[in-house]
């Protein structure tokens, strides 16, 4: 018989004053804790259509100076109808004291992007330093993320290099925070 194992005793906090107390080098990244919900828009030359979709994020954090990092998304159609499952990814997002970042995030289409950026005020930006690809992904060289929190809004631009493009924009979403 297997012992009984306790609780993990560090479960992710995703509100600032519960769990773990923050790392004092994700200061900067504070804005982004918890949950959020919300639409974006999206299309790129080698689609014939745009598309709308609907996103939810969380960023949570353990204690130490990362955010564990998701975000799932779904397409949704013009009168905000649900169509189908559509973008989702994980990652670590790595911030020194001065509010240098490097992110990890892993898409499950075959896609690992290594990003550097950086954290200032209540905007980030970043862009890819490295893609790696699985053999049946689609090509993607780059891609370049700019998060920005204003009056309680999470603005999301996504540039993409991929499929022979040069970089331009694939993705715009407003999120809100939503209580866990
Ligand atoms: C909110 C997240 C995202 C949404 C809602 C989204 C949505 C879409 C949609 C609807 C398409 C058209 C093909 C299809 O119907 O599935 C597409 C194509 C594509 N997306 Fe995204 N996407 C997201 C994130 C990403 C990310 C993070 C990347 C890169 C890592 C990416 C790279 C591509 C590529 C390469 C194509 C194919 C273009 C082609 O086949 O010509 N997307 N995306």
């Amino acid at each position: 018989m297997l012992e009984p194992v306790r609780e993990n005793p560090y479960p992710d906090s995703y509100v600032l004053g519960e769990g773990p107390e923050l790392h004092p080098w994700l200061k900067p990244a504070l804005p982004l804790l918890g949950s959020w919900h919300g639409r974006g828009r999206g299309g790129y030359p080698t689609l014939a259509e745009d598309f709308r979709y609907e996103q939810e994020i969380t960023f949570g954090h353990d204690g130490r100076p990362f955010l564990h990092y998701e975000a799932r998304a779904w397409l949704v159609d013009e009168s905000g109808t649900v169509v189908r499952p559509s973008g989702r990814e994980v990652g670590w997002w790595r911030v020194t004291a001065e509010g240098y970042l490097e992110a990890l995030i892993a898409h499950p289409t075959g896609i690992v992007e290594t990003y550097v950026g950086q954290v200032s005020g209540a905007e980030i930006e970043m862009a890819t330093e490295d893609v790696a690809r699985t053999p049946l992904a689609k090509e993607v060289t780059g891609s370049r993320r700019r998060y920005t929190v204003h009056d309680g809004e999470l603005t999301i631009v996504q540039e993409l290099e991929a499929m022979g493009q040069p970089m331009q924009q694939h993705l715009v979403a407003q999120l809100r925070l939503r209580e866990v």
